[in-house]
């Protein structure tokens, strides 16, 4: 099994990528979704957050107030890097447990590729672990007016998340495929067709 990365700062397009590679019949991890799970009601990591944040990050329901973290933890890197060391040990263990699973074999054989989408791969030094390194960019006026006008975030928001992570330089250091989002959809589409036939010939050559 073959075992890429796929990272992008906010708004460049790795989520359609990623979208495509799971009609193309990949596998793909999503790391968001994960850090979603791990904060549901009942599990132990909202309760490490509650502890150090105090409960008014929980929303009446009990449920995280997702918006009204992010308001905090944008805004102030003490809190960001704590949020981070709550959460980031937990978000790689429970990916390390589906690529795990995969390799098993659940999903009825061993894939020959599998993809862990992830904002922060980089950030969080984990490129080492990938077999490949799929980089997503975009300028960053372009994917802030795409994270406004088709997210509905807004735009201090996008600005301040763009703002504590990496570069794109900083990504192309590490990257061994980089995918150019500056066109439309259709052709970030065709980009990801090609990208996975590169994928699956350097799956079958690392074999
Ligand atoms: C702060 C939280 C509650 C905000 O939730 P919200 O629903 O508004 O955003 P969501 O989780 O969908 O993230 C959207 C994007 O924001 C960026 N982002 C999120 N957390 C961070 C972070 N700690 N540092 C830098 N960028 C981040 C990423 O590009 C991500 O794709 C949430 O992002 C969170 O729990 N963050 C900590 C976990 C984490 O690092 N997640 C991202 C990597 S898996
Ligand atoms: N080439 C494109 N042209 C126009 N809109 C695009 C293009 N690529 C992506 N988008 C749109 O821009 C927004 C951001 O893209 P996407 O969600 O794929 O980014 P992302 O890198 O996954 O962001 P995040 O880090 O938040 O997960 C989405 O609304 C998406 O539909």
């Amino acid at each position: 099994m073959y075992l890429v990365g796929l990272t992008g700062g906010i708004g460049s397009g790795k989520s359609t990528v990623a979208r495509r590679l799971t009609e193309l019949g990949v596998p793909v991890i999503d790391a968001d979704r994960v850090a979603r799970e791990i904060v549901e009601p009942g599990e132990p990591a909202l309760d490490a957050l509650v502890e150090h944040f105090g409960p008014q990050i929980l929303r009446d329901d009990g449920g995280l107030d997702r918006s009204g973290l992010a308001a905090v933890v944008f805004a102030d890197d003490e809190a960001r890097h704590a949020l981070d060391r709550l959460m980031h040990p937990r978000i790689a263990a429970r990916i390390a447990e589906r690529i795990a699973a995969l390799v098993a074999g659940v999903e009825g054989g061993v894939p020959p590729l599998v993809v862990v989408d992830h904002p922060l791969l980089i950030e969080t030094g984990q490129q080492g672990r990938f077999d490949a390194v799929v980089v997503v960019v975009a300028p960053e006026e372009l994917r802030v007016r795409r994270l406004v006008e088709q997210r509905g975030l807004e735009e201090a928001d996008a600005r301040a998340r763009i703002a504590v992570q990496c570069s794109d330089a900083d990504r192309h250091r590490v990257a061994s495929h980089v995918v150019d989002n500056r066109g439309g959809v259709e052709q970030l589409v065709a980009a990801t067709d090609r990208l996975h036939e590169e994928l699956l010939a350097d799956a079958a050559e690392h074999h």
